[in-house]
């Protein structure tokens, strides 16, 4: 084709081979996604999301603390009282449903972003499951006999976990308006 006639279009890329400026890391990336779907819980108190990344960089899984199916409008979110009639026997934790509703057949050799320490329970399920990192947002249980347990199980399975530290701007807005 001719081009010496053609209207030169103005190029963003200038050339540049380097990244675009503001281009969102990927860990960045996978941590917003596991935030992003924390926001869906209707606990009133944590809010848990979970992001679950497989060895080639693609989302495989999301989930987040929800009630069992079922429960989700007679199960209450209370933290106290009766423990029958607390949220704790009820809830099914974000890894535990980020694992049940992978698109792939396993969670072998995957990273789990997720924004709170898994629990003691979500640390079987990660370990059994072939999850082989773990990167945290909150620890906000640390001192909890569930966490501690949960740090040991992972260090004898030799799992590394790892806080999450933004690369880029800790805060991302996202604008649905369509307007
Ligand atoms: O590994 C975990 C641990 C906890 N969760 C969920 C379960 C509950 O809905 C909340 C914790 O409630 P608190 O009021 O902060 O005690 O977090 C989870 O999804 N995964
Ligand atoms: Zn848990």
């Amino acid at each position: 084709m001719d081009k010496r006639n053609q209207k030169q279009q103005p190029d963003p890329s200038n050339g540049s081979k380097r990244k675009r400026e503001g281009c969102l890391d990927c860990s960045d990336y996978f941590m917003a996604v596991a935030v992003l779907t924390s926001k869906m819980s209707e606990d009133p108190n944590t809010q848990v999301g979970a992001c679950i990344v497989n060895q080639d960089n693609k989302v495989v899984s999301t989930g987040h603390n929800q009630m069992p199916k079922g429960g989700e409008d007679k199960l209450s979110w209370a933290r106290t009282g009766d423990k029958l009639d607390t949220k704790y026997l009820y809830v099914c934790h974000a890894e535990l449903n980020a694992i049940m509703n992978k698109n792939s057949a396993d969670v072998k050799g995957c990273t789990i972003y997720v924004t709170l320490f898994p629990c003691n329970e979500c640390a079987k399920l990660i370990i059994q499951g072939g999850i082989k990192k773990v990167v945290y947002l909150s620890d906000k249980y640390k001192d909890d006999v569930l966490t501690i347990s949960s740090k040991k199980m992972l260090d004898l399975a030799e799992i590394p976990y790892e806080q999450f530290y933004p690369k880029g701007a800790p805060e991302i807005v996202i604008n649905i308006n369509p307007n």
